[in-house]
């Protein structure tokens, strides 16, 4: 069944008649959903922007402090959210954060373990370094004191994230 759509009517649709009363309709209906979308996506975003700041603004606990203890995965889950580009990985038991990187060149890379490692030691909490082929770096953040995730590790993958790591990274740098 063909529907015959008078062009008259089809420019009216399209274009608005009567001072464009109807296309402004049509962009409100399309503002609104659209814009709540993207309100909705952009408060989403503040707030997972906002996380993480307060989480690279906290200290790292020293990790002997006998009532550390390894969180669970359903914790360890919500805290990822609050670390963008990092992941949650379980190996063997062990719940860790790793996140890799390809970078410019082998010094490029060393540099970017200087920069963390300056952060770890401040912190007195640190991540195992990876440099393998060359270019390609991953680190992974784990309490070894607990075997396993505290807060402390997602303080320090935020405060990574607050490093300027560009000018040492390939432009498709996310491995
Ligand atoms: C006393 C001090 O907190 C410990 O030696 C720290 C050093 N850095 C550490 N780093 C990590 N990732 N896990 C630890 O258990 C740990 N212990």
């Amino acid at each position: 069944m063909h529907f015959q759509v008078p062009l008259a009517t089809l420019s009216h649709i399209l274009f608005g008649g009567h001072h464009g009363r109807f296309s402004t309709q049509l962009e409100k209906i399309r503002w609104n959903h659209v814009g709540e979308s993207s309100n909705r996506n952009l408060i989403y975003r503040f707030r997972t922007f906002c996380a993480s700041r307060d989480l690279a603004a906290k200290k790292c606990v020293p990790c002997n402090s006998k009532d550390l203890q390894a969180m669970t995965e359903e914790s360890a889950t919500e805290f990822l959210l609050k670390v963008a580009g990092w992941n949650l990985v379980n190996a063997n038991g062990t719940l860790k954060l790793n996140r890799s990187w390809k970078v410019k060149s082998f010094s490029k890379g060393l540099e970017l373990f200087q920069l963390v490692g300056n952060v770890a030691e401040t912190e007195g909490h640190h991540p195992d370094l990876h440099l393998v082929g060359w270019n390609n770096i991953t680190i992974e953040i784990w309490t070894h004191a607990v075997g396993g995730l505290t807060e402390n590790d997602f303080i320090l993958a935020a405060k990574i994230n607050g490093l300027n790591l560009h000018h040492l990274l390939r432009k498709n740098a996310s491995a």
